[in-house]
């Protein structure tokens, strides 16, 4: 049984007294949820939060990391010091890093080994642009960026990998992927983690959907066989509708 898995990626947004204000809002909220529920602020936030959440049912992610350890990488953040607030998880890959900051396959594979090394779980982000779609090619790209990501990385550690597929088309545009369309390239990367790791890991891995995930749409998402669960943008950065989308 794969335990459901809904996150909230703030992206660039929010202030310590806006995280503060959403928390004491939120945590009342979810108390009756069986999902695992994270929240992935920025940076400035991690500390405040995972203070703030102690005792509740919230996990805390960051949004990114540098895969060395420490030295003279200015402005970058490592899994030591991510481990040292007690940070669950990192969102790795997600297709805002790829696009604008030249994110590559090999970069985001050195990352999510170097989280999984240090007992961060990654939340791999995975996702076609509409151009890739439109010339059938989401398998073939989704494909690719699963294999660069998981290359090397040991059986037993692969099974803490959560996998998010985000088509970029549906990021913050109000388009979503249908849930069977999404649930069809899920079904698919669970084959090839099949492929890869064989069926145990690949039935007991987790693969989130994102993009443009809303109250209104969420439950028709969870409903699908192989979805099991969201990467939220948007929606996550109020309080009532990310808890609405938690209780789905
Ligand atoms: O990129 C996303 C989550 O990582 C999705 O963002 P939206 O929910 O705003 O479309």
């Amino acid at each position: 049984m794969r335990v459901p898995i809904i996150a909230a990626n703030w992206k660039m947004h929010m202030t310590v007294s806006e995280a503060k204000e959403f928390v004491e809002e939120f945590k009342g909220k979810i108390e009756g949820t069986d999902v695992e529920v994270v929240i992935c602020p920025p940076f400035t936030l991690l500390n405040t939060l995972k203070e703030i959440t102690n005792g509740t049912k919230i996990k805390i992610g960051a949004q990114n990391m540098h895969w060395e350890e420490k030295g003279a990488f200015t402005g970058e953040i490592s899994p030591i010091m991510l481990k040292d607030l007690n940070i669950d998880y990192c969102i790795i890959g997600h297709s805002e890093r790829r696009q604008y900051f030249s994110e590559t396959d090999e970069i985001v594979n050195k990352k999510v080994k170097s989280a999984l090394a240090h007992d961060i779980k990654p939340i791999l982000c995975v996702g076609e642009t509409l151009d890739e779609r439109k010339a059938e090619k989401t398998e073939e790209v989704v494909k690719k960026q699963v294999l660069a990501a998981f290359k090397d990385v040991d059986r037993e550690l692969a099974k803490e990998i959560v996998i998010a597929y985000e088509p970029i088309w549906a990021i913050g545009t109000g388009l979503t992927a249908s849930p069977e369309d999404a649930n069809k390239v899920i079904a698919f990367i669970r084959e090839t983690i099949k492929e890869l790791y064989g069926e145990d890991i690949s039935e007991e891995i987790r693969i989130q959907y994102g993009g443009s995930v809303k109250p209104n749409n969420v439950e028709d998402i969870m409903n699908m066989e192989d979805i099991d669960g969201a990467l939220v943008g948007g929606a996550s950065l109020k309080a009532e509708s990310f808890a609405q989308i938690v209780n789905f």
